[in-house]
């Protein structure tokens, strides 16, 4: 059975203490590296096809037999649909724009709130889009980082997600592709105050579009991407992780209107978590309740399944059901989550340096009770000795 060590506070501040003598650059020359971590998507229609690619060769993903033949099939047999969407959505995914934006202002922030980290620099390491996370590798070692933040930009945890983005950072890492570097861990934040407010905010701003008669009528329907029952049914934590924001999210707006947590974008024939968002919506309107903010509540930026599959496949479809729909926007360039994204580093910087907190967070270092993936044991306790 695979055994996770634990280190205690004293020796977890010896080996800071030891590496910051062995490896300190002259003084503030190197820069405190904040890794924004993503599954990323096609900046350019062109693209999508090594986006998917990369998508279904990941078996920490969707393990298929044959993986390295299967998965570049698969892909092209996908792409022209997915290219149309793309398409349809103006011409590819607006991820990378919005993270190096986030990254941007949250570095800026935290060089005031943490001015002993100063100066601070974003790097985006995507899982299946450039910049992947060995291009990012690369940069961090030219730059000389010996102290970097592995954030996960997905707010609750799920092992296909940040699982799988924790376990290539931690390969590139063990093969000494990044340098020596001192990790630490944050690796989720979905009940954070400044993230439940951004949200909050954007449901009420959806919320106006409504007349005030009848507004504490409005459905508010959260919509997660869904996960296959297998993921579920092992363990993962994602389900319990979105069913917190939502609770949290609607403690904050004082139980203002009735809602659900539903889930999207199923792939494939298998069996998913459900209820299936298109049909909550079908299913409310067959009720009588015509009047829905739809709330993407499990990704931070605009991609397709808001701006295609919410925008366009279901509001259409809503429409046709007399069903009046707003969504609340996603958080993007939200100056409130920016700020919640800068808290959450700042005081994460601050517990770690005064090893009030481990270098990964204590719920991380616990495998889904049905894992059989060695890597997610390995990489767990690599983060665990700060990457050491
Ligand atoms: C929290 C978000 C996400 C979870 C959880 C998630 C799990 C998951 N996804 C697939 C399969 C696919 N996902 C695809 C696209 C895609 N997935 C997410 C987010 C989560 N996925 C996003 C934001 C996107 C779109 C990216 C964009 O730029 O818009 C795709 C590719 C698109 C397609 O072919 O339909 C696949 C495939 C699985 C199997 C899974 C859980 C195991
Ligand atoms: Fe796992
Ligand atoms: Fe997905």
């Amino acid at each position: 059975m695979a055994h996770i060590p634990r280190t205690s506070a004293l020796t977890r501040s010896l080996t800071r203490s030891l590496a910051s003598l062995n490896h300190a650059p002259p003084a503030g020359k190197s820069p405190t590296a904040i890794v924004m971590l993503n599954m990323g998507g096609p900046s350019t229609v062109p693209e999508t096809y090594d986006f998917l690619r990369n998508l279904f060769s990941d078996g920490d993903l969707i393990p298929l037999p044959f993986q390295s033949v299967l998965a570049p099939l698969i892909a092209r047999r996908r792409t022209p649909q997915i290219e149309q969407q793309y398409t349809d959505i103006g011409g590819g995914s607006p991820i990378l724009r919005y993270t190096n934006i986030q990254g941007e202002r949250m570095a800026a922030l935290l060089d005031e709130l943490s001015p002993e980290t100063a100066p601070h620099k974003h790097y985006v390491a995507f899982r299946y889009a450039r910049p992947l996370t060995d291009e990012t590798a690369r940069q961090m070692k030219e730059d000389g980082v010996k102290r970097a933040v592995a954030f996960t930009q997905y707010p609750q945890y799920s092992c296909s997600t940040t699982g799988s983005s924790l376990n290539e950072l931690y390969r590139r890492g063990k093969a000494g592709e990044v340098g020596d570097v001192e990790w630490s861990v944050i690796d989720r934040w979905g009940t954070h105050s400044g993230f439940v407010e951004a949200v909050a905010q954007n449901i009420e701003r959806a919320l106006a579009k409504f007349p005030e008669s009848t507004r504490s009528d409005v459905v508010l329907l959260f919509s997660a991407h869904s996960l296959p029952m297998s993921v579920v049914n092992r363990g993962d934590p994602y389900v319990l992780e979105v069913s917190a924001s939502v609770s949290a999210v609607m403690d904050r707006l004082g139980h203002s209107n009735p809602y659900r947590l539903v889930w999207q974008s199923q792939v494939g024939p298998s069996a998913w978590m459900g209820m299936q968002t298109g049909e909550a919506l079908k299913g409310l309107a067959r009720l009588g309740r015509k009047q829905v903010v739809l709330v993407p509540i499990a990704f931070t930026s605009d991609h397709i399944e808001t701006l295609y599959e919410l925008d366009l496949e279901y509001a259409k479809e809503a429409k046709e059901h007399g069903v009046d729909v707003h969504r609340a926007e996603s958080l993007n360039d939200s100056p409130v989550f920016i700020r919640a994204l800068a808290d959450l580093a700042a005081a994460h910087l601050k517990e770690v340096s005064l090893g009030r907190a481990g270098y990964a967070s204590t719920q991380m270092g616990l495998r889904c009770p049905g894992c059989t993936n060695a890597t997610c044991g390995q990489q767990k306790a690599w983060f665990a000795r700060g990457g050491r």
